[in-house]
């Protein structure tokens, strides 16, 4: 059987330290030097005595072309991919690993990091390299919106008009949190559109209007903002929305949401499922932001657990276990 003929279960097999390495590198990721993370790269794997190939991406609309590339490599050569970037990059390079029967590490580069911090991969290059290099796959829950796959979370509304603007800001004012906290406040204060959500999940439906509704599948993050997150990872994502209220009782409940204390707001729905479907009254298509990436999407909307585990190599010596 040649690796391409493999049950894609087999991404799950053993790591055994001699593997060939696709590195996947966004140059754009992150505020570090490519350079300089290019060279901590190759210093770690040379030592190591490792066999690598870095594939640098310094266009990120070729990201997937590269990835696929890399992907059909490691299936070649019974490899590994690596993604070396922000959630952004992570995301595009495990949509083209997902079902593929190949392992997947991360090099962590992005401003929050939400997908290896929640497994304890550090932000730090040669502790996260070091880290893979003695690690071995575990298989992780990744989530689908109209068959894309998200690693983060996936939304519509206003979450994406936040991202758009905090991307905006970004280019303007540079690369940190406090820079993403004052573009929300920003955009919070244009009035936010309501939508008519018609939600379909677990053999009920009901309409919701709000400006907003986020899907997560990452405990770090839904802790973070206060949302209960025990259904999570359990063939479970969890949906959360702004119940309707009047501009003013938004703006207060979004100020809570950044200041990390939504879940204590009685203004927000959220709720834990397999799969729900999202039809937006008046609209049949609607912006979508999928792991800080914005694109356009046809609705209905569907989201759901993907039949398919990732194959992610996280460290087994707690020693390099980073959840800072
Ligand atoms: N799937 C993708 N398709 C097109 N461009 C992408 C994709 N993923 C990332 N990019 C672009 O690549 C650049 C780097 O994105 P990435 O998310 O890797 O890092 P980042 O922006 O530093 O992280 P963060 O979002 O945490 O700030 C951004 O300009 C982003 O828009």
């Amino acid at each position: 059987m040649t690796p391409s003929q493999q049950p894609p279960s087999a991404g799950a097999r053993s790591l055994t330290g001699q593997e060939p390495l696709f590195i996947v590198l966004n140059t754009g990721s992150g505020r570090g030097d490519a350079q300089t993370l290019q060279d901590t790269v190759r210093r770690i794997l040379d030592e190591a005595g490792r066999r690598y190939e870095l594939i640098p991406v310094e266009d990120p609309s070729r990201l997937v072309e590269s990835a696929r590339a890399a992907v059909r490599r490691a299936q070649e050569e019974r490899g590994v991919v690596i993604a070396a970037g922000g959630d952004g990059t992570l995301n595009a390079v495990a949509g083209t690993v997902l079902g593929q029967g190949v392992p997947f590490g991360i090099l962590p580069q992005g401003t929050f990091n939400y997908f290896g911090r929640s497994y304890g991969i550090s932000q730090d290059t040669e502790t996260a390299l070091r880290g893979f290099l003695q690690g071995q796959p575990r298989p992780v829950q990744v989530g689908q919106l109209n068959g894309r796959l998200f690693l983060v979370n996936a939304s519509l509304g206003l979450y994406p008009q936040l991202l758009e603007d905090r991307e905006a800001y970004k280019q303007k004012y540079g690369r940190s949190r406090l820079v993403a906290l004052w573009s929300g406040l920003v955009t919070l204060l244009r009035a936010p559109r309501q939508l008519s959500l018609m939600l379909d999940y677990e053999g009920k439906a009901r309409t919701l209007r709000s400006p907003t509704l986020v899907v997560g599948n990452n405990k770090l993050q839904l802790e973070h903002v206060g949302i209960p997150s025990e259904e999570l990872g359990h063939g479970r994502l969890i949906a959360m929305a702004a119940r309707p209220v009047g501009t003013l009782a938004l703006y207060g409940l979004l100020l809570r949401g950044l200041a990390s204390r939504l879940g204590d707001a009685e203004h927000v729905v959220s709720f834990a499922f397999d799969r729900l479907t999202v039809g937006v009254r008046g609209r049949r298509r609607v912006k979508v932001a999928m792991d800080g990436e914005i694109s356009w999407m046809d609705t209905p909307l569907e989201f759901k657990v993907a039949a398919e585990r990732l194959p992610l190599v996280v460290p087994a010596d707690p020693q390099y276990l980073d959840r800072s």
